[in-house]
């Protein structure tokens, strides 16, 4: 009797094991971010609370997000061999299969696709943009051969919250890219301080994900731009919907706040402030993506009635 107990709870670990190497394929705190943008669109355009249309949200946006992440892990396990900071990944370390990883990743796309047609044609297409942008101009073509490749995982990185907005717009409109546009120019900011700080590994696994060999004076110039071109995309959506006022002000102080922390990297290219600067970056893109959708509920049931 013992020995059957012990093989079914030997049986069992290892399925709950698997279990959470798959979820860690997943990068959670990325995909809870990426999903935080989904939502924050989907009620910043006026999505309600019904439960089915949030319940095909939730499915579609973890089952696309995570499933595009996990397919990426599986074409990047060499690579992800070779740095320490991904090395003991489910993949490279041997907890997870490459078959199991692709057929899962394969099927969590599947749903993803299904859920997202479920809400309509304009989200459907930004789950497939999102697939295309990460896993083929992103992973496959460019990530190990350009910096450029920033534009491409930017572009698949912006798709969540374009379908966010599209499920509760019903299209894709002018809010929904001004959205989008948001996300795509802060992950210069969350890339390349990243990239900087990890730049030693990169170099060893040969991709070219800082700009100029990581000059830091010109990535703190070439992250400001971006940073003042997400500002000034804050207060276009600000004036072109008559609400988010409070949203642009508040990222308007968070991006001179970084701005004014990037002198010091800028002048010195110390490892420990790009990490400083990597982790500011996270709050600024939840902060939009809270407040936006707070202040159309302020506005539309409060002042509007
Ligand atoms: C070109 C696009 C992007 C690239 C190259 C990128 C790259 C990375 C990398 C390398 C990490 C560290 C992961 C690890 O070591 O486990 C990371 C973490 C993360 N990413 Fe991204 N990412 C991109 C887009 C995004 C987007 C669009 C979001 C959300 C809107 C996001 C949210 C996060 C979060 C929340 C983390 C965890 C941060 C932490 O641990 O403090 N990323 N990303
Ligand atoms: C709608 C939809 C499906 C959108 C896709 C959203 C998504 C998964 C964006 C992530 C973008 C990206 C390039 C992440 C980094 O990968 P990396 O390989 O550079 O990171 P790593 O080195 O940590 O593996």
């Amino acid at each position: 009797m013992k020995r059957v107990t012990t093989s079914w709870v030997a049986a069992r670990s290892s399925a709950l094991g698997k279990v959470r190497a798959f979820i860690s394929l997943t990068k959670p705190r990325q995909l809870a971010l990426l999903m935080l943008t989904m939502y924050g669109a989907y009620f910043a355009g006026g999505g309600s609370l019904d439960p089915r249309m949030i319940g095909l949200l939730t499915v579609m946006g973890f089952s696309s997000i995570g499933g595009v992440t996990a397919f990426n892990m599986y074409f990047d396990k060499d690579i992800d061999a070779v740095m320490g900071r991904t090395r003991r990944r489910p993949l490279p370390s041997g907890v997870i299969g490459p078959r199991e990883a692709l057929v899962g990743s394969l099927a969590l796309v599947l749903i993803g696709v299904i859920s997202a047609a479920a809400i309509n044609k304009y989200v459907a297409l930004t789950v497939v943009a999102g697939l295309y942008f990460d896993i083929i101009a992103y992973t496959q073509l460019t990530k190990r051969f350009t910096p450029l490749s920033i534009v491409f995982g930017s572009i698949a990185g912006s798709m969540p919250a374009l379908g966010g907005w599209a499920a509760a717009a019903g299209s894709i409109t002018t809010g929904g890219v001004l959205m989008a546009l948001i996300v795509f120019l802060w992950q210069p900011m969350h890339v390349w301080f990243l990239g900087y700080y990890f730049r030693e590994e990169y170099s060893m696994a040969r991709i070219p994900i800082l700009p100029s060999d990581g000059n830091p004076r010109l990535i703190s110039t070439l992250i400001a731009v971006s940073l003042a071109g997400l500002v000034a995309v804050a207060w276009a959506f600000a004036l072109y919907y008559g609400y988010g006022f409070i949203t642009a002000i508040s990222t308007t102080i968070l991006a001179a706040l970084a701005v004014s922390r990037m002198g010091e990297f800028a002048r010195t290219g110390e490892r420990r402030d790009a990490l400083k600067l990597f982790k500011f970056a996270s709050p600024i893109i939840a902060v939009v993506f809270i407040l936006l959708p707070l202040e159309r509920e302020l506005v539309y049931a409060v002042l509007l009635g």
